[in-house]
């Protein structure tokens, strides 16, 4: 993960310093690009303990639909509570546009079915993609996360927008546009998350993994992350983790949070950092 860590570097000494929507202030650089090579370990970061809970069921619940945080709840998931109503609501949210995009005609797209099916039929199609970016239900940046959802819209734009897959040589390759990055929060636990993704999609195609590429939009770390971002880049990474999936089910919406073994992850202290509402 030494890519990571040089894009923290990068940040701190190349970025501008910016005020942003939650008033918190950040130091940012637009546009950047990472890749990971699968094949070479998991992607998670060991320069600070992440929890591979979090990460596998958040991405469970994207999978499903699911846009009410009750999920995550029940398995131990709080990173998303601070967004949701009292009811748990998210609006339609990641869930909704990867499971059930509205079309204007009233019917639904499933565009996670759609990616498995076009890499079955066309693995050489340069349309497998997936777009939670649905401008018809952006919030207002001006209301509250609660007073989007009462209003139908989403309690946060999307920041994991766009996602394109790629095979080639009987490998499948995933890119990601993130257009905004919380470098020391969202990012350490956005890459694990697609790469969790590019193996679950491989395993129901029948294909190996290849490459996760990562791009970002308004790349940034908060000012009240500084510190821990300087402590952080004077640890030094060790050997990735291996992920294994134990089972394969009949279906990319049948995995369970037991399917996946994460073996020889060792990391250093978590180091823990408030999140920018
Ligand atoms: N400012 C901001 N950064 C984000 O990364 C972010 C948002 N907002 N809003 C929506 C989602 C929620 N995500 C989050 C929210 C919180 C943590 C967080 O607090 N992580 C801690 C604790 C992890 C845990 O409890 O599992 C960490 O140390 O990683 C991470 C990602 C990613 N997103
Ligand atoms: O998966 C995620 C979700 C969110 N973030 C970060 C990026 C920004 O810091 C905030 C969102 O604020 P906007 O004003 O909507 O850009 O959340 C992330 O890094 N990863």
């Amino acid at each position: 993960m030494k890519a990571y860590l040089e894009l923290l570097q990068h940040v701190m000494t190349q970025g501008t310093d910016r005020g942003d929507r939650t008033g918190t202030g950040t130091r940012s650089v637009f546009g950047h690009q990472m890749r990971f090579d699968l094949n070479q370990g998991f992607p998670m970061l060991t320069t600070k303990k992440l929890h591979w809970k979090s990460i596998v069921h958040e991405m469970l619940w994207f999978l499903s639909g699911d846009t009410n945080v009750q999920y995550l709840r029940e398995n131990g998931v709080r990173i998303w509570n601070e967004w949701a109503t009292e009811e748990g609501e998210l609006g339609p949210v990641y869930g909704v546009q990867w499971r059930h995009w509205r079309t204007p005609e009233g019917e639904e797209i499933d565009q996670i079915a759609k990616v498995i099916e076009d890499l079955k039929q066309r693995p050489t199609s340069r349309r497998i993609i997936v777009s939670a970016w649905n401008p018809s239900d952006l919030p207002d940046e001006a209301l509250s996360p609660q007073e989007n959802v009462a209003a139908g819209k989403m309690a946060l734009a999307p920041c994991h927008a766009f996602i394109q897959f790629y095979v080639a040589d009987g490998k499948l390759s995933c890119m990601l546009t993130q257009r905004s990055v919380d470098c020391f929060l969202g990012l350490a636990f956005n890459i694990p998350s697609y790469a969790l993704l590019t193996h679950m999609v491989a395993q129901q195609c029948g294909l190996e993994v290849g490459e996760f590429i990562w791009s970002g939009g308004d790349v940034h770390i908060y000012r009240n992350h500084f510190e821990q971002v300087g402590l952080q880049l004077q640890r030094q990474p060790t050997a990735l983790p291996r992920l294994e999936i134990v089972r394969q089910p009949n279906s990319i919406f049948d995995y369970r949070y037991e399917d996946f073994v994460l073996h020889d992850y060792v990391a250093q202290p978590h180091i823990p950092a408030p999140v920018a509402i």
